[in-house]
């Protein structure tokens, strides 16, 4: 049972310790929020919330770490170390790195001027991670509607936290490979946008696969509620995104946030909370790791 107060005694500063390393990281790259709250996307669908994504590939161990939806994709893995080390610094042998996670991908979106909420705390680190489980159950940008709804089910999420949550992509970039058939194939795309897309990512796959695009055009940085506006606009970058504003059930919750940031910042927090509560390990189960790229 996880508990927002579950380090008060152990560890009181950490909430200001973490906050102070993901405020550095953060004016330093303002990309590295997207990619801190994507890392807690990626380790919570994946076995829950238990930091199985920060383990390192070793000759006897294959992580998640070059699962498909993570490999030449997912980063950030520097500044959690980079928080830990301060962590354990203060107080040592006691915040596991699932919860360095939390907190961090939380501070992320507050300092990006998204909501903030109060972090349930208390997860234990896995010894062992699922590189074929990361390849079933983080979702795809070339999924449907229907499959996407049933992802978030497995985990015990909603299709109203599936709209919610997918306006985390209110940050961050994606690479041409990811949207590529989108914007030389579908037909429900804007298509002004559409071809100021494809100048920087070319037809051919293999060529600029890595060039980067705003998952949201307008304010990458911010944490708003422009990802709505853009769907609305048939601007989603992604298929998976557009899939939600598509004419199907979930174009009513997608006008909703575009016409009220609140209720969407007040149902991300929810989901967020809800997320992050996916199969905790607790009690005796799993352990502190000293080093959130290796099991103790
Ligand atoms: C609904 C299903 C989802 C799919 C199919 C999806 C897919 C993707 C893809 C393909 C990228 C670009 C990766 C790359 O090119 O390297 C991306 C980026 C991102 N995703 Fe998602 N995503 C989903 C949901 C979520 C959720 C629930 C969150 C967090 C709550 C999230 C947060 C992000 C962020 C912040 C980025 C940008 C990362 C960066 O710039 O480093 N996504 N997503
Ligand atoms: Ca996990
Ligand atoms: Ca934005």
């Amino acid at each position: 049972q996880l508990s927002t107060n579950f380090y008060s005694k152990t560890c009181p500063k950490l909430s200001s310790i973490v906050q102070r390393q993901v405020q550095s990281a953060i004016s330093k790259e303002a990309r590295i929020g997207a990619s801190i709250l994507r890392l807690f996307f990626h380790d919570c669908f994946v076995n829950g919330c238990d930091g199985s994504i920060l383990l390192d590939d070793t000759s006897n161990f294959t992580g998640e770490k070059n699962a498909l939806p993570n490999k030449n994709s997912v980063r950030g893995f520097d500044v959690i170390d980079n928080i830990k080390t301060a962590v354990e610094n203060v107080c040592p042998g006691v915040v596991s790195c699932a919860d360095i996670l939390a907190i961090a991908a939380t501070d992320s979106v507050a300092i990006l001027g998204g909501p903030t909420w109060n972090v349930k705390l208390g997860r234990r680190d896995a010894t062992t991670a699922s590189q074929s489980d990361a390849n079933t159950a983080i979702p795809r940008p070339t999924s449907n509607l229907n499959i996407l709804t049933s992802m978030f089910k497995n985990v015990g999420l909603s299709t109203k936290d599936l709209v919610a949550l997918s306006g985390a992509h209110t940050i961050g970039q994606a690479r041409c490979t990811t949207f590529r058939v989108r914007i030389y194939n579908e037909t429900n795309i804007d298509t002004s946008f559409a071809s100021t897309r494809q100048s920087n990512c070319p037809k051919t796959s293999g060529s600029g696969d890595n060039n980067l695009a705003p998952l949201d055009l307008h304010t990458p940085t911010s944490f708003d509620n422009c990802y709505y506006r853009n769907l609305v606009q048939n601007k989603g970058l992604l298929h998976s995104d557009q899939q939600l504003f598509n004419g199907g059930s979930t174009n009513s919750i997608v006008s909703g946030y575009f016409n009220n940031q609140n209720s969407f910042f007040s149902d991300f927090a929810t989901a967020m909370i809800k997320m992050g509560d996916i199969k905790p390990l607790t009690g005796s189960n799993g352990e502190i790791r000293k080093n959130c790229r290796k099991p103790n």
